[in-house]
């Protein structure tokens, strides 16, 4: 039995202007794992790519131990995008019973836990919600028929903090069990610093690393120094370097080996999106 609930290898798809490029990334079972990127990185298009709705153009994917997603695999896949697309004029007691005829698996007990708990109402039409009503909605009704596999894309954008804090706090129940997985992109990046076990970060249609989170937020830092100090630090040592106003910054994978080495700089940690932001806005890799 795989270890991976998705196993993807050398996926490509090309656009018009953009080129997905051979993209490898496992999510492994009974973890969440981040896809962190900017804004046209290729997220949603791999996203796509994982669900069929697009074709590849090359590569393999295995989705819960099968390369072929036929509709009972996607019936144990709960998956969220970032707009709500319930008609209008249902209420969320109308979706339930459609739901419910769609999903063998739908938990309609499970459904008014979350609906209670995420204080969302069973019989006002859809069209009266705000925008974060409708993601909760949303986010309810994928996990209400018990998948064993969740696929968010920016699923938690326009959700307030605490919102965000008690879907996050249902994620995590989610995975428990070590058999379920999440597959989460998001922009906000404090989201996947909370519940992340792995990240990956694409960058114009590549995957830039694909790192354990506690790795990431550890291990990895930021020595910052004069520009005369930056000669004395060796190319070896760091990632990625780059020019302030007045000093130089690199980045480094062994923030502790960096500080025993060079004892005149300061090495302080790096952040989730200090990190992404070395890594899209660049500077110079060597
Ligand atoms: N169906 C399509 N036809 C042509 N180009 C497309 C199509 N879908 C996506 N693209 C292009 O692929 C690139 C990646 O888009 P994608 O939506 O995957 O990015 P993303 O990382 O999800 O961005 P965002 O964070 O803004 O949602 C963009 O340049 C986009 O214009």
């Amino acid at each position: 039995m795989s270890e991976n609930n998705i196993s993807v290898k050398n996926l490509c798809k090309s656009f018009d202007g953009f080129t997905l490029n051979n993209i490898s990334l496992q999510v492994p079972k009974g973890r969440i794992v981040g896809f962190i990127g900017e804004n046209g990185a290729g997220k949603s298009t791999t996203i796509n790519l994982l669900l069929n709705e697009l074709k590849r153009d090359s590569g393999t994917i295995e989705i819960l131990g099968t390369d072929t997603l036929n509709s009972s695999v996607k019936k144990e896949i709960g998956v969220v995008f970032d707009e709500c697309n319930f008609h209008d004029f249902f209420t969320a007691q109308n979706v339930a019973k459609i739901f419910s005829g769609v999903y063998p698996t739908w938990d309609n007990s499970l459904f008014t836990l979350y609906m209670k708990k995420l204080n969302i109402p069973f019989s006002k039409p859809i069209s009266s919600f705000s925008k974060g009503m409708k993601m909760k909605l949303s986010i309810i009704c994928a996990m209400a028929h018990r998948p064993k596999l969740l696929i968010l894309d920016e699923a938690t954008t326009g959700l307030d903090p605490v919102v965000r804090d008690e879907i996050l706090e249902m994620f995590l129940d989610f995975i428990q069990d070590e058999e379920h997985s999440i597959f989460f992109s998001s922009h906000i990046i404090s989201d996947i610093e909370k519940i992340a076990d792995y990240v990956i970060l694409i960058h114009q249609g590549k995957i830039v690393f694909e790192e354990e989170k506690d790795t990431l937020i550890y291990q990895y830092g930021i020595i910052r120094c004069e520009k005369k100090q930056f000669a004395d630090i060796q190319p070896e040592d760091y990632i990625i370097s780059r020019k302030t106003n007045v000093s130089m910054e690199c980045l480094v994978r062994d923030k502790e080996a960096a500080r025993r080495k060079y004892k005149n700089v300061v090495v302080d940690s790096a952040s989730l999106e200090e990190i992404m932001l070395f890594y899209i806005k660049g500077g110079s890799t060597k």
